[in-house]
């Protein structure tokens, strides 16, 4: 068993339903790494980012997150008797669909985890009106939202939300952040502007980065690393370390190298759509090897 800052141990998942998501699922991730999971559709990406959240339980094998067993087989979500004494993670979540609460400005919604999450909650009484102000402007400047705090979300576009979901999940400095495709309703350019944000947002604070996409492209100009799942039940096929130099820009996604990384994780994906995960483990080994040319 692995020991890294965000370990899946030969992980099962059964839904209730009987639908077996993940079989024998295995990723480690070093703390203030960005990874990306790419894989077909239904391969269980979203699945592992709620067994990480502690929002699942494997049914077998075991899940850590910052040294803390969030979901051990046969316990509660977060404890039980296998929960070691270490602190759970501050999280910061965004997902497809920047759900919004519509009677709040979109400064009293970015604020809305330094309510909830200590140690900011104990204050939050005090500090709504200066500091955390302060830290939800702030953040909204950097994102391009200056001036909108005051606004409903109604009054924002869709990209404009995601900004402002992205605010929302940083706000209260996560350990780790999760990603389930913030990106994927969003036009090409606005999704590039968001890309470039987002590699900023990193750079600058550095928390430990999990990200669902299913853009290839998105992955290769965010990441660190990048594990392909084969089709359901889901498991990790191979991990690729992408070594482009950042910060990244979009002038550097269309060079030659990041192509050709782009399309062989597509025919990877396409393979494993085709076969399962029946792929032999030396063909595997050998798609692997050639990868890794490209990345080096
Ligand atoms: N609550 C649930 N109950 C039963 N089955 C579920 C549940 N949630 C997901 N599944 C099934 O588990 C499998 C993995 O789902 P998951 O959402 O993790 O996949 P995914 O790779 O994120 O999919 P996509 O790329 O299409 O978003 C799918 O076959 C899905 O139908």
């Amino acid at each position: 068993m692995g020991n890294a800052y965000i370990q899946l141990s030969d992980v099962m998942l059964r839904y209730g339903g009987g639908t077996i998501a993940l079989d024998h699922t295995t990723l480690g991730i070093d703390e203030g790494d960005f990874v990306a999971l790419v894989g077909p559709s239904g391969c269980g990406k979203s699945t592992i980012l709620k067994l990480v959240a502690g929002l699942l339980r494997p049914s077998a094998g075991a899940v850590i997150a910052g040294g803390r067993e969030v979901g051990a087989a046969g316990t509660l979500p977060g404890g039980g008797a296998h929960a070691s004494q270490a602190p759970r993670l501050r999280i910061g979540l965004a997902f497809q669909n920047p759900t919004m609460l519509p009677w709040l400005t979109i400064r009293d919604n970015v604020m809305i985890p330094l309510k909830i999450v200590e140690p900011f909650r104990q204050h939050f009484g005090k500090k709504k009106h200066g500091d955390y102000k302060d830290r939800v402007e702030a953040l909204l400047a950097q994102v391009g939202l200056k001036g909108f705090g005051d606004k409903r979300p109604w009054q924002l576009s869709g990209g404009m939300l995601q900004r402002a979901s992205l605010c929302r999940a940083l706000v209260h400095d996560p350990e780790l952040l999760l990603l389930d495709e913030p990106f994927g309703a969003l036009d090409q350019f606005t999704r590039e502007e968001l890309w470039d944000i987002m590699q900023t947002l990193w750079m600058d604070r550095r928390p430990t980065v999990l990200l669902v996409t299913h853009d290839l492209r998105e992955s290769a100009y965010l990441a660190n690393r990048i594990c392909v799942m084969s089709s359901r039940p889901g498991r990790i096929l191979e991990t690729r370390e992408v070594g482009f130099a950042r910060p990244r820009t979009l002038e550097s996604s269309y060079a030659p190298e990041f192509a050709t990384l782009v399309q062989q994780l597509r025919m990877r994906i396409a393979d494993a759509r085709r076969d399962g995960d029946a792929t032999p483990p030396a063909a595997a080994t050998a798609t692997a090897a050639s990868l890794e040319e490209v990345a080096a």
